[in-house]
């Protein structure tokens, strides 16, 4: 049960303003068992993108084929794909089991036996102590994993997240990761999952995806897009630090990550350092190094920033994409 999207375009004209492409002719390929990360900021289409896919939004072009049928005309009901959004609609007035049962029953399932496949997709996701309380009794982190043992226990076609971890906090998003990763593996469908936080990107996807405006600007494994950015808008965004993007000669924009900036004697001024943890972030003119504390010159200090040759990703000044 693959999951393809060819060519979608999605245009919203809104009262009065300009139109706005959310979706500007995107292409993506999801495979069975792959986790794809949409990640973008915020009005890039992420969620027009995700809505498409449910069938919860027409396209005005392009179409969608989930298990190589296209499916770009089928209503939502009947197309398969489970959906978390960043906050868990659950019903307030049943207990926790009874919100992740809920469908199994509606389609008919036995009591017992979907009360038994409830207690087991509870207890992959360490939630079976909660099955008994209301959804109002819960932490925010706790309501996104009944939201999620809603989706595995149903073993849809193709399961969609959108920002599933907004609400949760730094420590127990973690874990949340770990669990959307083991469920994905239980599961062994397309998954694709929205944020527009980068480092959650990169640290689960198989593949992700870089949205821009409406277009995909890159769709990569996270070292490749890390290591061979496509263009400098995917430069600036991804990384624990945005690229230092350098004017050159002959309308070449040279890049250069701050992890691999040198500090040796020279004549440029250190504006500003920074704590960063265990290192430092220095600041001399337009360009940000992070080095080790012991090699942290002071402010006012006078330096030379080097770099090695094979670090450098040079770009077209006008289009932006990688020479
Ligand atoms: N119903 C609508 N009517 C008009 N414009 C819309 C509508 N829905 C979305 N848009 C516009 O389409 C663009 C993409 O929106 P979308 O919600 O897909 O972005 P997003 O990347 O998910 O953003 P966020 O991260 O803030 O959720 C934005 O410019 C938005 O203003």
């Amino acid at each position: 049960m693959s999951l393809l999207v060819e060519g979608a375009r999605r245009t919203y004209r809104a009262r009065g303003g300009p139109a706005v492409a959310a979706l500007d002719g995107v292409d993506l390929a999801v495979d069975d068992g792959e986790l794809l990360v949409v990640v973008g900021p915020s009005g890039s289409g992420k969620s027009t993108l995700l809505r498409a896919i449910a069938g919860l939004e027409r396209l005005d072009g392009g179409r969608v084929v989930i298990g190589g049928r296209d499916v770009t005309g089928v209503p939502s009901a009947r197309r398969d794909v489970a959906m978390v959004f960043q906050e868990a609609a659950l019903f307030p007035h049943l207990s926790v089991a009874a919100n992740i049962g809920i469908g199994e029953r509606a389609r008919g399932g036995r009591r017992r036996a979907v009360l038994a496949r409830v207690r087991e997709v509870a207890t992959t996701l360490g939630i079976d102590h909660l099955l008994h309380r209301a959804p109002g009794e819960l932490s925010g982190g706790e309501r996104q994993r009944v939201a999620l043992a809603r989706v595995l226990i149903r073993s849809p076609a193709v399961c969609l997240l959108d920002e599933p971890l907004a609400s949760v906090d730094a420590e127990l998003r973690l874990r949340a990761r770990a669990e959307i990763r083991a469920v994905h593996r239980e599961l062994g469908v397309p998954m694709v999952h929205v944020t527009h936080d980068h480092t959650e990107a990169l640290a689960m996807g198989d593949r992700v995806a870089v949205m821009h405006r409406g277009r995909v600007l890159q769709c990569d494994t996270p070292a490749d897009l890390f290591a061979r950015p496509a263009t400098v808008e995917v430069a600036r965004a991804l990384g624990p630090l945005p690229m230092n993007l350098l004017p050159a000669a002959d309308g070449v924009v040279v890049g250069v990550r701050p992890e691999r900036v040198r500090l040796r004697a020279g004549d440029d001024v250190v504006a500003s350092v920074e704590v960063a943890g265990e290192e430092r972030l220095v600041r001399v003119g337009a360009l940000l190094a992070r080095v080790t504390a012991a090699d942290t010159p002071e402010v006012g200090a006078r330096v030379r920033a080097e770099w090695c040759p094979a670090d450098e990703h040079r770009f077209d000044a006008v289009t932006g994409l990688r020479l």
